[in-house]
């Protein structure tokens, strides 16, 4: 099976968890889109979602569904979202595809968060998948040198430009051991908008898909 399979299977078995009238947060990825395309095949009645990402708003809409401004949506019944790491205790690197920050608030404000992706996202130590930290641009340069000082090889994510205006500092190197700490650490640093990891808030469920089938935990 290749990797799109694995994605497949983890997001068909996402589906059983959608509850009928329910409002759903939307992550962003290559998995989430085939999670939104197997929803509207499926045609499960939700009231709406609230997306993370422009790319996820199109997709939503192409497919009739409605997307909804976190403003007036209130609390979220269940966040489906991708991840590019994961380890065993659901805590996780976010942000390969850029959506990091608008991916925090809605899994932020949602009851339930599942993660859905192919086996090869499962790791002992996050940390090989570099860190995306979005930034303010002003204060790139700044913090790239605060990450440095922390162990870390930022990279800056030339050219791209987040649904926020800001750019993204991917760092490498890092061997993630505590990754709640880390996550209250790089927050602190002034200029940074959003770090990529997901540990003070993990998943409540991952599902991997993986060809000796689907595995959760
Ligand atoms: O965090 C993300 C986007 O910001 C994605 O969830 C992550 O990059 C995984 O993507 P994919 O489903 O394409 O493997």
């Amino acid at each position: 099976m290749n990797a799109d399979q694995l994605k497949q299977q983890a997001a068909l078995a996402a589906l059983a968890h959608v509850e009928e009238d329910s409002i759903l947060g939307i992550g962003t990825g290559s998995t989430v889109d085939l999670f939104i395309d197997a929803m509207a095949a499926q045609k499960l009645r939700i009231r709406g979602a609230v997306s993370s990402s422009e790319r996820s708003t199109t997709r939503l809409r192409r497919h009739g569904i409605d997307v909804l401004d976190l403003n007036t949506a209130g609390e979220l019944d269940l966040y489906i979202d991708g991840a590019d790491e994961s380890d065993r205790h659901r805590r996780l690197i976010k942000g390969g595809g850029g959506a990091l920050t608008r991916e925090k608030i809605v899994a932020a404000a949602s009851r339930r968060f599942i993660c859905i992706a192919d086996e090869s996202k499962l790791v002992n130590v996050l940390g090989k998948f570099p860190l995306p930290v979005e930034v303010i641009p002003m204060a790139r340069s700044y913090v790239a040198r605060q990450l440095v000082a922390l162990g870390g090889q930022p990279v800056y994510r030339e050219g791209f430009v987040t649904d926020n205006g800001n750019q993204i500092l991917d760092v490498h190197g890092l061997s993630i051991v505590d990754p709640v700490q880390m996550e209250s650490d790089l927050n602190q640093l002034a200029g940074v908008v959003t770090v990529g990891l997901f540990a003070r808030r993990p998943a409540d469920l991952v599902i991997l898909g993986s060809p000796s089938g689907v595995k959760t935990f």
